[in-house]
């Protein structure tokens, strides 16, 4: 289990005159074992969020530590075995010509990690998926079924943390349940820390301890989930957010 500290975080894109802020002076701190959600409307910046502590964007300033040591410093083969990200998107994520039992492998074979094919057996069943599915291709994936691929792909490493962006929204309203259940259950058994993006509060408030709601790249306030239903957010926008959310529920 490990902690995710974030302190001064700020990113601004492009240069001089012309440089955008995406983020500005975020901190929050992930307890080990919990799931932190990250809401806000389009453009706050939650996605940005992922993509500087995963450092696929790495020209932010301020400090990320994950289990007390600083993400930039750690190599980023071990960085690989702490922390992963599962996208919106089960359909760009996989490659069309690879089989699952190659997404699942590859990973396994940069690591240099041994008992490959017992690996691969286990991460495709512990996403409730039947081990005969190492030999299909994505287009015989159900979107379901390819986001179980995903995060069976995102747990081989066994990292500690898993950053979520949106990891259901692209799926039925049927299929969407069944996945939170998923990494539920795979929170609870691997002792995992999540950090979950999301613009449905229904989902933030089935899956997540605490969230962060943000504006224009900024942290407005930090909630404990009890604070959702009854909106007790004190920020007015906070409120705002969570009165329309209440209201389209209600409506809904
Ligand atoms: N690579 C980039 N270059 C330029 N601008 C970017 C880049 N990535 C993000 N942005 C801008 O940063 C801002 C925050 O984007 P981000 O994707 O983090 O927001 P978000 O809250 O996740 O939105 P959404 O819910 O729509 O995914 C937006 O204004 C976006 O246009």
């Amino acid at each position: 289990m490990k902690e995710v500290a974030v302190r001064g975080l700020t990113i601004s894109l492009g240069e001089g005159a012309r440089a955008v802020r995406i983020l500005k002076d975020i901190s929050f701190t992930v307890a080990a074992g919990e799931c932190f959600g990250l809401v806000g409307e389009s453009g706050s910046g939650k996605s940005s969020i992922l993509r500087c502590l995963s450092l696929l964007m790495r020209q932010w300033t301020g400090e990320v530590a994950i289990g007390g040591r600083n993400v930039r410093e750690i190599p980023t083969v071990e960085r690989c075995r702490m922390l992963q990200m599962v996208f919106q998107d089960p359909y760009g994520s996989l490659h069309p010509r690879q089989s699952v039992r190659t997404v699942l492998m590859e990973p396994l074979r940069i690591h240099g990690l041994d008992r490959q094919e017992a690996r691969a057996e286990r991460a495709i069943t512990e996403v409730g998926l039947p081990a005969e599915f190492l030999d299909r291709y994505p287009h015989e994936l159900s979107g379901g079924q390819r986001q179980r691929v995903a995060i069976a792909r995102a747990l081989i490493l066994e990292p500690d943390v898993l950053l979520l962006d949106e990891p259901t929204s692209a799926l039925d309203v049927s299929v969407q349940a069944e996945i939170l259940n998923l990494l539920s259950e795979l929170k609870a058994r691997r002792n995992l820390t999540y950090i979950l993006v999301s613009h449905d509060l229904a989902v933030v408030d089935h899956m997540c301890d605490r969230l962060a709601v943000m504006e224009r790249g900024e942290v407005l306030e930090i909630l404990d989930r009890s604070k959702l239903v009854s909106n007790g957010a004190t920020h007015p926008y906070a409120r705002q957010l969570i009165e329309a959310s209440l209201e389209y529920d209600r409506v809904a």
